[in-house]
């Protein structure tokens, strides 16, 4: 049956917890994409910061409907400028944003008024007029603090800052925020038939796609992570990879030679290491090696191309979420299935899917773990249950959303 995968989470919680204890450290706002706020962050400003207006049109003040059956039109507030007090039967032009004159108290969109136009800067010394319709006082007025209140907490700690917490940040005047130290993580693919991306490909080769794949997968994360390839089976060569990985890595992952070959390159190089090699109830990412290598928490995938990014999509990524905030769980929901299925017993399947119009999810590709190709035309895994074998077009399944 092999290790259930909840088990195999909680182990690597267990190695992975101690980067949930390192001290904060402080981003400039630039380079805080996709990490976890250290602290709960409280506003030192109200948003809006003063009342303004929503359109570009006619402050007035609302009582004077009914006062006067027109107003006289005063200087134009551009946004930016501190106005003056509007006084009784005025109606000062105002743009989007501008800050509303003391006594106003509502706008009216420069096309509803009589003329629909503002005067030009020559008429306002005539004494000009405008017919505007009777508005309820807070029309079109952003009042001060009706987004953000000063003092309020608007991003709690653990948050992960994606373009909209940041844009806040900006807007509330911070340069930069405290952030829960960013993952440092190393990947090194190893196989003696892997070739580098551009060069011939010889025969019996492949070229290297795990490490592009879980590089990109874990930076769009918010982790830092950087690729080696470590092109033969040769266990020297891998151990001395690790060692050297290891002076500058949170957490190390390799990807292949953890299963029951005759050359399993990792198995091999870490055979006298403080790491367990399982084979987990789950398909793909089946075998699996946890442990540590020269002092760093250590991930063995296996080196099928979807083998290895289900194991950080399905084991990892939800490992970190819970643990730093950052990244964020993959959204889940139940959806049904536009075709039936079948799937092995024992074991969750992770299946590639696309999510389509109609709401439904439909596979892409099989379920081998070297369809990299169906991979990258999905936006969505379906996670069928090891006690599940079947399932009729249109049964609910629990999918992720990628
Ligand atoms: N007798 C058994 N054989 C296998 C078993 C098993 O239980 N018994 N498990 C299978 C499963 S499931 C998987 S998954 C793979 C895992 O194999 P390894 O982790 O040992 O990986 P390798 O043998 O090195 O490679 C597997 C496959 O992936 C390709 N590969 C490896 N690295 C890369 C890379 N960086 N870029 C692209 N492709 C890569 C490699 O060429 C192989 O095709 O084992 C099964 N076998
Ligand atoms: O577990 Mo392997 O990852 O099926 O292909």
């Amino acid at each position: 049956m092999g290790t259930s995968v909840d088990d195999y989470r909680a182990s690597i919680r267990t190695l992975l917890a101690p980067l949930a204890q390192r001290e904060p450290v402080t981003r400039p706002l630039d380079r805080a994409l996709g990490l976890a706020l250290a602290r709960d962050l409280a506003a030192p400003v109200s948003l809006p910061p003063f009342d303004n207006s929503q359109m570009d049109g006619f402050a007035v003040r609302s009582e004077d409907f009914g006062a006067v059956p027109e107003f006289a039109v005063v200087a134009p507030i551009p946004a930016g400028a501190v106005p003056v007090p509007l006084a009784a039967g005025q109606a000062a032009p105002i743009m989007t944003g501008a800050m509303l004159p003391d006594g106003a108290d509502a706008v009216i969109p420069v096309e509803r008024a009589q003329p629909p136009r503002f005067p030009e800067p020559s008429e306002l010394s005539d004494h000009a007029r405008v017919v505007l319709p009777v508005t309820e006082a807070g029309t079109f007025v952003r009042r001060v603090g009706s987004d953000v209140g000063v003092g309020d907490v608007v991003l709690a700690a653990g948050t992960r800052l994606g373009p909209a917490q940041l844009g806040l940040a900006a807007a509330l005047g911070l340069t930069e925020v405290p952030v829960r130290a960013p993952v440092r993580v190393a990947v090194v693919s190893t196989g003696a038939e892997l070739a580098v991306p551009g060069e011939p490909l010889s025969p019996g080769r492949i070229y290297d796609s795990n490490g592009a794949l879980l590089v990109a997968a874990l930076r769009e994360a918010g982790i830092e992570a950087s690729a080696t390839a470590v092109r033969s089976d040769e266990p020297g060569e891998l151990r001395a990879a690790l060692a050297d990985s290891a002076q500058s890595a949170d957490l190390l992952v390799t990807t292949g030679g953890v299963s029951k070959g005759a050359f399993e390159a990792t198995k091999l190089a870490l055979a006298d290491a403080d790491v367990e090699f399982v084979h987990l109830a789950m398909q793909p990412g089946g075998p699996q090696g946890i442990g540590t290598v020269a002092g760093v928490p250590f991930l063995g995938f296996p080196g099928n191309p979807v083998s290895c990014w289900v194991s950080w999509e399905v084991l990892l990524r939800p490992v970190l979420a819970e643990l730093l905030g950052a990244p964020i769980a993959r959204p889940r929901l139940r959806l049904p299935l536009a075709s039936p299925l079948d799937s092995p017993s024992g074991k969750l399947q992770v299946r590639r899917a696309r999510l389509g119009d109609d709401g439904r999810v439909g596979l892409v590709g099989g379920s081998g773990s070297h369809l990299l190709g169906a991979l990258a035309a999905s936006n969505a895994l379906v996670l069928v249950p090891e006690d599940v074998t079947e399932l009729e077009a249109g049964a609910d399944v629990e999918v992720w959303l990628l």
